[in-house]
This record gives structure tokens, sequence and C-alpha cells, in this order.
């Protein structure tokens, strides 16, 4: 099966300063690939690279593919298509990615309404979307601004607007790391949901070695702008391969198997919201 991203020989510079150096990576429809490694490794630069958006400065080379198209040679509508549509981003503060003076419903109505949809439609399938993300009160919540919402609620509205383009692709960069670790599980187990009621395919950005492994089916170590090994979650649990990986996995707190590692959220798709889940 072809992968729906393929990274090949991908770099980017700054200059005379080489920041990821020929990174490749397959994501294939409905996998979950984490791509884990410290600070600065690199990890945020290779999403901004998938999607393109990455800093004024920056030159990349190598190759981006979704589903066999060169990211890189798009053409501006095409990139707009392929940013809006096909891959998602969602980001570790969704504070900073939502206009403060715009209110959720206008945020998550505004690509439904430029496709056509009218208001009330749209308004209608952006309430459902956050009850699917288990918001309560969903009607009132498109009327209320973004200040008014905790992180995990603004989480919530972020993967609701995830529900609402239906991309192929997700890409996680640090979803969680602002979250207290019991709306952390809570994000992980609604974004476990959505990808196994469409198929998407998820690349989880952490430096979180425990959540990677509890989440995703496949691990990438990265460090100082390189992959250094890449193996199925349940490979790379009995044997990293290389010294680093073998150094973070000893740095883990827990070698439980992943079943016990994360606090138990029993929440689906659908699941009445209730005020206790809006943490
Ligand atoms: N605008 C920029 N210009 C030049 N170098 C940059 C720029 N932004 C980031 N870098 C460098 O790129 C490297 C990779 O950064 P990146 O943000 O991808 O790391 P990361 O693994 O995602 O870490 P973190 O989790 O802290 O974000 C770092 O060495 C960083 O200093």
């Amino acid at each position: 099966m072809s992968p729906v991203i393929e990274c090949a020989d991908l770099c980017v510079d700054f200059g005379a300063t080489r920041i990821l150096h020929d990174v490749s990576l397959r994501l294939h429809h409905g996998q979950a690939l984490a791509m884990v490694g410290e600070s600065g490794s690199g990890k945020s630069m290779t999403t901004k690279a998938i999607l393109q958006i990455l800093p004024k400065g920056a030159k990349t080379s190598g190759f981006v593919r979704f589903e066999g198209r060169e990211v890189l040679a798009m053409r501006p509508a095409e990139l707009r298509a392929y940013r809006g549509s096909d891959v998602s981003i969602i980001f570790q503060d969704p504070k900073a990615h939502i206009n403060p003076v715009r209110t959720i419903g206008e945020f998550l109505t505004e690509t439904l309404r430029d496709g056509g949809a009218r208001r009330a439609e749209a308004r209608r399938r952006a309430a459902a979307a956050l009850g699917d993300v288990g918001l309560a009160a969903p009607e009132e919540k498109l009327d209320q601004y973004p200040h008014e919402f905790s992180g995990g609620m603004l989480q919530r509205v972020m993967i609701a607007s995830v529900v609402l383009a239906q991309p192929k692709v997700i890409l996680a960069d640090e979803p969680t790391t602002a979250l207290d670790v019991t709306t952390q599980a809570e994000v992980m187990s609604i974004l476990k949901d959505l990808r196994e009621r469409t198929g998407m395919a998820m690349l989880l950005i952490t430096h979180d070695l425990e959540l990677a492994t509890a989440t995703c089916d496949t691990i990438s170590v990265m460090n100082s702008g390189r992959i250094l090994e890449t193996q199925s979650e349940a490979a790379f649990e009995a044997n990293p391969s290389h010294p680093y990986s073998r150094q973070l996995a000893a740095a883990r707190p827990s070698v439980d198997r992943r079943a016990d590692r994360l606090p138990t959220v029993t929440w689906r798709f659908g699941d009445e919201a209730t005020e206790g889940a809006e943490a």
C-alpha cells in the first residue's frame, strides 16, 4: 500500500545552518506514527516542512509527497487545499492559533462558509462537532470567545475543527503538553476514537516516549535533525536499536506494558457531554 505522506531526503536549511538532515518517513492510511525527541531535535520543523509553513528564510530540499503528489511543487491554490482539507495540524498551544476577538462559532464555520455552506447549516455542523468532542451545550459555546475556554476545552475545539475538515492526516504537535494528566488522556482518547472512526493517519510529535508508545503503533526517534530509527511500537519496546533510543527508554519512569500506562478514559465519540469532561 502506498503511503499517504512520504518524506524522502528532506533537508531544511537556514542560511548555512542545516536543521533537518535527510529526514525520511512514510505514514500510511490509518497509521499512528510518533516522532519522539528532545527539545530542538527538529520535530516541529519536520511537521512544518510537511505542511510548507516554515518560517521565513528556510530552504527545503528533498521530497514531501501527499498521496504521491509533490508538495514542494504545489502551486498556491493547491497548497491551500492540501492544508485546508487533506492534512490538518493541532498545536501545543491552541490559544495561539485561535483569533481571540472572534467567536468559537466564527472560527469553526469559516471554512464551511467559504465552501458554500449557509450560515445555519454551518452552525449546525459546528455544534455537532463540538458535541462529538465532548463539549456540553455546544450551541451556546458557538457564541463564546476563546478566553472563556480552558486549555483542554480549546484543544477540543481544535479537534472539532479537524472533525469538520475530515482530513486524511492529522499532524499533532505536542497536543497535550500544556494539559494536566487527566485532560491529556481525554484528548488522546478523543484523537484515538476519531482515527478509528475515520481511518485518518496521525503523526504525533512528542518529547514524551511514554505517551508515544501508549498511543502510537510506530515509533521514530529524532535527534539533532536526524531520524535515528523507526520501528513498530512492539519492536521498539522489545529492542530499541540506537544507543540514544536505549537511553531514552531507560530514562522512562515506567516499564509497564502500554495498557497500564495512561489513565483509563472510556470516552467514545458521541458520548453525552458532561461538564466534568471539560477540563
Ligand atoms: N526561525 C528559525 N531560524 C533558525 N533556526 C530555527 C528557527 N526555528 C527553529 N530553529 C532551530 O531548529 C531546530 C529544530 O527546532 P524544532 O522547533 O523543530 O525542535 P523540536 O524538536 O520541535 O523542539 P521543541 O519541542 O522544543 O519545539 C532547533 O535547533 C532550533 O533552534
